[in-house]
Parts: C-alpha cells; structure tokens; sequence
C-alpha cells in the first residue's frame, strides 16, 4: 500500500504538490492521472526518496523510504528509462543494482526473461531501442520482486505492441496482489488498465474514484477528464501568445 499524507512540495515559488492525500490499496492498478505539471512525479519522486517533502509524507507499506531496510525488495519504479549507461550490457545493469542491493544473481536471469530480454541480454544498452529500455526499466523495477510498482508515463514513445505487453504486465502484477501506481497525462492510456483513479491538478487532488464511477457519472471518460482539470491545466488552448 502507499500512503500519501497532506503532501506538500514546494520549488521556490511554484507549488508542485499542494496538501495532497490518497490511498493506493494493493490488488489493482491506480492510475495517478493529471494534466502536465500536476505533481505526479514530485509525488512518485518523494515516495522513494529522491525529494524532500516541504511537509507532509509519503509511506510505503506504512514506512518511509528512507526508513525501508533494502528498498528494492518493498518498492521498484520506472521513472526514466534513458538512465542506463550506454556501455553497459542489460545483465551487466541489472547484475550491479542485484549485487548493491543483496538480491541473488538468479532473479537476474528471471527478470530478463519476465521482461523478454533475455536474448539481448549481453548486448550494450546504447544500441536498444525506447521500447527495450522500457523493458529493462520494468526489469530493474521486479529485480527485488516489491510489493508496491510505481510507474511514470511508461508507455510513452511504446509502439503498439509494447503498450499492449505494459498494459498486461500491470494487469498481472496487480492480480498478484501487488500495488501498482501508473501515471499519465492521457486518460485513454489508464482506461483499459487502471482500476481505480486519483485526479490530480496543480498538485491537488481532483477526484479519487474507480473508472467505474467516472464512467457511470460522465459517460465518456476522456470528457470526464478534461471536465474534471479544465481549471488546473497550465497552458489551455486558446490562452494569448500560446498556439
Ligand atoms: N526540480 C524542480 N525544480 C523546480 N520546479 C520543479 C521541479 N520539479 C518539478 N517542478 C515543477 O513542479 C510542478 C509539478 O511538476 P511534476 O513534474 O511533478 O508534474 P507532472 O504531473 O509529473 O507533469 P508531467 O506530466 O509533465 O510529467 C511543475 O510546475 C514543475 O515545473
């Protein structure tokens, strides 16, 4: 489970996160849903660790990052999947994050495999295509088989394939009875996927439902989105000086 408690984060003068609570349960896929610069993210970055709440916190398994002996084995992430070095082979990659976080050598082969790399593995990641660094991303996110999945837009850039295989691995880490948090701009990816919704903009929250109720309330789900941020989008169409 994560916890999300009256989270703030604030950068200088912008407020990225803004008082911002929720609940994430385990067992489903939760779609973390906002218009750009909403806080997503700042939110996902706080829960593990990499920034410092203003005030507020963010548990995982009802303990702070920072707090969790071996973090891989709680909570594994895809934020950017471009930050591999490029000489590296995928198993070398992985290898190095097993071995920093005592997690054995063979779950290193089954990842590869889980994530369909397995053929490539010796290969440098500087010649994989977006949709293999995906792979390899989600890779090192199960290398410490966690609990709780955090995933940032991580169908981005995806060709068709690849988003139906993203799509059916959340399906299935969540049948698991894992806790998948997935973000994303675009209601049309979350749909098919998420079980539950929590709608932020300006980094507060807009609506924590199911995509059953939203659907049920608005009908189309991509209106109910766009109805639900109106006011919180950064840039709306038709602003002077924008095109
Ligand atoms: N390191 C930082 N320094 C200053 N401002 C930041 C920093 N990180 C984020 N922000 C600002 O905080 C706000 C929230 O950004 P964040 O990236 O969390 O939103 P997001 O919902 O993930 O958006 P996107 O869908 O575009 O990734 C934005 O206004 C952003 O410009």
């Amino acid at each position: 489970m994560i916890e999300v408690r009256e989270l703030t984060k604030r950068y200088g003068r912008t407020v990225a996160v803004d008082r911002l609570s929720c609940t994430v349960e385990p067992g489903k896929v939760t779609g973390f849903l906002g218009p750009n610069g909403a806080g997503k993210t700042t939110t996902m970055n706080i829960a593990l660790g990499l920034h410092r709440p203003t005030s507020g916190e963010v548990l995982i398994g009802g303990r702070r990052y920072g707090d969790l002996r071996q973090p891989m084995r709680h909570v594994g992430a895809l934020l950017d999947a471009g930050a591999v070095h490029p000489a590296r082979s995928a198993h070398h990659h992985l290898r190095w994050l097993a071995l920093s976080n005592g997690i054995g050598y063979r779950r290193v082969t089954e990842t590869l495999e889980m994530v369909g790399l397995a053929g490539v593995a010796r290969k440098k990641v500087g010649g994989f295509s977006l949709g293999m660094r995906q792979r390899l991303g989600v890779a090192a996110a199960l290398l410490g088989d966690p609990g709780v999945l955090m995933f940032d837009e991580p169908v981005n850039g995806l060709d068709p394939d690849g988003i139906r295989w993203i799509r059916e691995l959340m399906r299935s880490l969540a049948a698991e009875g894992r806790t998948v948090l997935l973000s994303s701009h675009v209601m049309s990816e979350l749909e098919q996927t998420a079980d539950r919704l929590v709608i932020v903009g300006r980094g507060r929250l807009i609506a924590d439902t199911t995509v059953r109720e939203l659907a049920d309330r608005f009908g189309r789900l991509e209106d109910a989105y766009v109805s639900l941020t109106s006011q919180a989008v950064e840039y709306p169409a038709g602003r002077e000086g924008i095109a």
